[in-house]
């Protein structure tokens, strides 16, 4: 029967062959006839095989089938006997879809004893680690065996605790991590884990996740682990990254970075929220997710984000964490049909340190931070101990830490709790606090409450489990060795004899049944069955017609049945779509960003020296590449969206098959390129924006005029004729003084003060005292910093009067509306310039003060006529356009330039619009701050004392 079957089969690919040999009588060689005459031999009736019974047959079958599932070595030699390579290639494909069931089949008993394991060790499982001491001093807390920690209390007393595992101050790290595989590969089973270091501050928790080079901790190896366990299985994996920590009550993207100061007037990163999706999954809006393909991937990313977490020194510790680190690690797997969850989680997270108060005699910020982490300790306690008691209601909204967490802690998923303690005397108090929370974790009883019958039993249920996935785990091996070695035959047989369109099948066949080739599935994965994803793991329209995945993903898209997108709503940020907001593309700058944090707790709260927390950015200990960004490095610019394209250029990528391979490592490299590119232009940011004044306050800016006031007048001769004069105004012209002040410390400011001041001087001394009158409209422009509109000033001013005297010309808008508004006559002023700050973006070529004296010498400005005709001296003018706010930040690149005389003269005549201009300038200005700071959560408490 067998050769029958096989005879069958030849019959079939001979009438193939020949069929494909028609027409193409060039190949019609000798190893094609022989070819033939090798299939028609097999067309031969074989007597003895007539004469075989099927039923023995089938049974010489089922022994293979069985020889295959106990992981027999099935003779691939059989096959390779054969002489047709087309048989022998179905004969390998049925074998291999044998194997694929059977590791299927396997991976679903590893699973359950998994599981089992799991859980009869507990699903919240709490370990112990002393931390080691280098001074030998009197240690009341001991490491008794492998689960028990003892503590000597007073009074000769002591406690014995019982833990999951406990280890002792000379684990090593590599000890610590054996014990917490298990739940790396329960994640790549589809579980949601949480990992999480506990324990009082300084005892080593960002020492056993964080590592270091030398002994790196549970996050890089689990990292590791991941990747390893995944590339071991058969089914593909896409593993994304993100990172993010809980800042006194606030969330914040460490793969952001944010700003130190709170000075700055934009906040860069979205803000962070907590979304619930219906099927009861939770999202964190605007968490940028990186997709990586391998470890080194991982890591750059984790460094990056180590780099911009908040630290800061205490009495307990130099570089203690103040806030809680999390690190999120999203799995997910279409092949994998028998896992959990399409999509799971694996949370690591470092928290704060618990401390006393009373001990570390933190105050201010510190304070404020300790408190923080120890309510969000709290209320971590409280859910899980409820979780533990079966509890109806779980108290996960009582902090941000636990509403985060919310999908990732309970029965269906793995927690670990690694409690860390310090063995010293004086810890002892923080020691106990830290063994009471984790006795509410988990009911860690007291040694004896648990009866020794009961440990026996349950050790050997363990241990029976422990063999069974021995067992399981060395069958799987086998079949996986089988399976590679079929698939190195098929290889060489489809070179031998496979046509074009058979290999792409083949190789199909080879990737489906054998996961060999992960990255090709994961293109698959990534184009055809996107729609399977969660939201949070797939990028936005925009973001996917940046990467040029648009059409392909829309496509997959489309092909599925897809829920309804929510309105108003930002997803979150995906690996290949991530657009970074750069300096002078978009209304977000990293300069003048501000996080959520910095935003709210700088303006309403003083801190002293000791309050500095550090929001690091140091990314120099990572193994990133410094990439200085030249104009051409940089990446395309959306001229629509203003934001930078990642997606690599052609010209970076010769061809698309090179782009296809390095596509996925881009996202991460351009991530961290934009990373340093951000931080390196960041101290030249405002050089190239065009800075919109915010309003200040008349009386501070009347009050800091006049500190550059005084300033001015120290240095420059002839101070007493300012002060005289304004010391003959009346109430009104005060407010000219303000402005006059202003102008001063805008001069004080300059890079070129000295030529302007000199310049002035000059100037003051030609003219008599300005005349008292009314002002109030100059006044008020000026001191709130608007940019004026020169022509706005001139038309509104028209229709006044002259004065008789006009003394000082430095605050040059009001001026000319001085000017215009009394109708100045030749007598008083003959000429004007006007200099305009402008930021270098501006088009014109600006002569610098210098030159401006130049023109004025060359008289220029005589052609110039503002109002009546102008004889005499030449008189020129400074306008400074912005703010003092806006000119201490621009005053280092200040340029200069001059309006067009024409200019003025043309817009003289435009009107009440060009005089409403400015306040709506204002008023657009002040509601896009407001509605910024609003996104940010601010109240209306805020913007009042912003008000004030
Ligand atoms: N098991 C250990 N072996 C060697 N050094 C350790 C160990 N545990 C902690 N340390 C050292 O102790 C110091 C403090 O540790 P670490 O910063 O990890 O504490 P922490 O618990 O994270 O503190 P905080 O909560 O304030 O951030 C570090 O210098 C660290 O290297």
């Amino acid at each position: 029967m067998k050769s029958m079957e096989h005879s069958e089969r030849s019959f079939d690919s001979l009438s193939e062959s020949i069929h494909s040999l028609m027409g193409m009588k060039t190949h019609l060689t000798c190893n094609w006839v022989d070819s033939v005459r090798g299939i028609i031999k097999t067309l031969q009736p074989q007597p003895s095989d007539c004469v075989e019974d099927d039923q023995e047959e089938e049974e010489e079958r089922k022994a293979e089938k069985q020889e295959v599932l106990v992981g027999g070595n099935r003779t691939c030699e059989n096959s390779s006997n054969n002489d047709d390579p087309n048989a022998t290639i179905s004969k390998i494909k049925d074998e291999l879809a044998v194997l694929d069931a059977c590791i299927k089949k396997l991976n679903i008993q590893r699973r359950q004893v998994l599981n089992e394991l799991l859980d009869l060790k507990g699903n919240i499982r709490v370990f112990c680690r002393i931390r080691p001491i280098s001074i030998a001093t009197k240690q009341p807390v001991a490491a008794l065996g492998s689960n028990e920690v003892l503590i000597n209390l007073a009074d000769h007393k002591s406690k014995i605790y019982s833990f999951d595992k406990v280890f002792h101050p000379s684990s090593s790290q590599g000890e610590v991590f054996s014990e917490i595989e298990p739940i790396i590969k329960s994640a790549l089973d589809g579980y949601n884990a949480c990992i999480f270091a506990y324990g009082q501050t300084g005892t080593g928790k960002t020492f056993t996740m964080e590592g270091t080079e030398e002994l790196p901790g549970v996050v890089p190896r689990a990292i590791e682990a991941l990747f390893k366990h995944a590339a071991d299985s058969n089914h593909a994996f896409l593993f994304s990254f993100s990172m993010l920590e809980i800042y006194m009550g606030y969330l914040k993207d460490l793969l952001i970075p944010h700003s130190q100061t709170t000075k700055s007037m934009f906040p860069l990163p979205p803000c962070l929220s907590i979304q619930t999706h219906p099927n009861g999954e939770i999202e964190i809006e605007n968490l940028v997710t990186i997709q990586v393909n391998d470890f080194n991937q991982a890591m750059r990313l984790y460094k990056l984000g180590c780099g911009f977490r908040s630290t800061a020194s205490t009495n307990s510790n130099r570089t203690s964490s103040r806030s809680h680190c999390m690190i999120r690690i999203s799995v997910s797997s279409l092949s994998a049909s028998e896992r959990r969850r399409l999509t799971n989680k694996l949370w690591m997270i470092d928290l704060g340190g618990s401390e006393r108060v009373l001990k570390t005699k933190a105050l201010g910020r510190r304070f404020e931070e300790g408190k923080a982490i120890n309510l969000s300790l709290s209320s971590l306690g409280d859910v899980i101990h409820a979780l533990q008691s079966k509890r109806r209601h779980i108290p996960y909204r009582n902090s941000k830490l636990t509403q985060v967490l919310k999908d990732s802690l309970g029965d269906d998923s793995k927690t670990l709790m690694l409690v860390h303690v310090s063995p010293q005397d004086e810890d002892l108090c923080e020691t106990l606090c830290t063994l009471n929370f984790a006795t509410r974790v988990k009911r860690i009883q007291l040694r004896n409450e648990e009866s020794s019958e009961v440990k026996e039993e349950k050790e050997l249920a363990i241990n029976n489990l422990l063999q069974k996935m021995k067992q399981i785990e060395n069958n799987r091996n086998d079949v996986t060795q089988q399976i590679k070695k079929l698939n190195e035959k098929l290889g060489k047989l489809i070179v031998i004899s496979a046509s074009s369109t058979e290999l792409a099948d083949l190789s199909d066949v080879c990737i489906e049944g054998l996961g060999s080739n992960m990255r090709f599935l994961k293109d698959r994965v990534t184009a055809n069955h996107l729609a399977d994803f969660p939201r949070f793991m797939r990028p936005t329209v925009c973001s996917r017609s940046k990467s040029g995945n648009a059409g392909v993903e829309i496509q997959a898209l489309k092909s599925r049945a897809l829920l309804p997108p929510r309105k108003g709503k930002r997803s979150s940020h995906c690996a290949k779509s991530v657009a970074f907001p750069i300096e002078g593309t978009s209304e977000c700058y990293s300069e003048s960003s501000i996080s959520r944090i910095s935003c709210l707790v700088g303006p309403n709260t003083k801190f002293s020296a000791d309050n500095e927390t550090e929001f690091s950015h140091d990314t120099s200990d990572s193994d990133i590449k410094v990439a200085v960004f030249t104009k051409q490095d940089l990446p395309e610019r959306d001229s629509k969206h203003k934001k930078f394209n990642l997606r690599p250029s052609r010209e970076n990528h010769a061809n698309t098959t090179e782009r296809v391979s390095t596509q996925n490592h881009s996202k991460v490299d351009n991530w961290l390129q934009l990373h340093k590119y951000a931080s390196n232009t960041n101290r030249c940011t405002h050089k190239n924006k065009r800075i919109l004044a915010i309003p200040i306050p008349e009386k501070k800016a009347r009050a800091r005029g006049r500190v550059a006031q005084d300033l001015h007048d120290e240095q420059v001769p002839g101070k007493g004729l300012r002060k005289r004069i304004v010391n003959h105004q009346d109430a009104k012209s005060a407010d000219m003084e303000n402005h006059m002040d202003l102008s001063s410390e805008l001069e004080a400011e300059a890079n070129e003060s000295h030529a302007i001041s000199k310049h002035f001087m000059n100037y003051e001394k030609s003219y008599p005292a300005p005349p008292a009158c009314n002002i109030d409209e100059i006044t008020m422009n000026g001191t709130q910093g608007q940019v004026f509109d020169s022509t706005t000033e001139v038309s509104e001013c028209s229709n006044f009067s002259a004065p008789d005297n006009f003394n000082d010309l430095k605050l040059t808008m009001p001026d000319i509306a001085y000017q215009e508004r009394y109708n100045m006559s030749a007598s008083t002023v003959n000429s004007l310039s006007i200099g305009l700050i402008e930021s270098p973006s501006s088009s014109k070529k600006k002569p610098n003060y210098e030159q401006i004296l130049k023109m004025e010498e060359e008289s220029n400005f005589e052609k110039m006529h503002v109002s009546g005709c102008f004889t005499g001296g030449i008189k020129p003018c400074h306008y400074g356009l912005r703010s003092p706010s806006a000119l201490s930040i621009c005053k280092a690149n200040q340029i200069d330039y001059y309006l067009d005389p024409k200019l003025l003269n043309n817009t003289r005549t435009r009107g009440f619009v060009n005089l409403l201009k400015p306040k709506v300038q204002i008023l657009f200005s002040s509601i896009l701050v407001a509605l910024g700071f609003a996104s940010l959560g601010l109240g209306h408490d805020f913007f009042y004392a912003l008000a004030l």
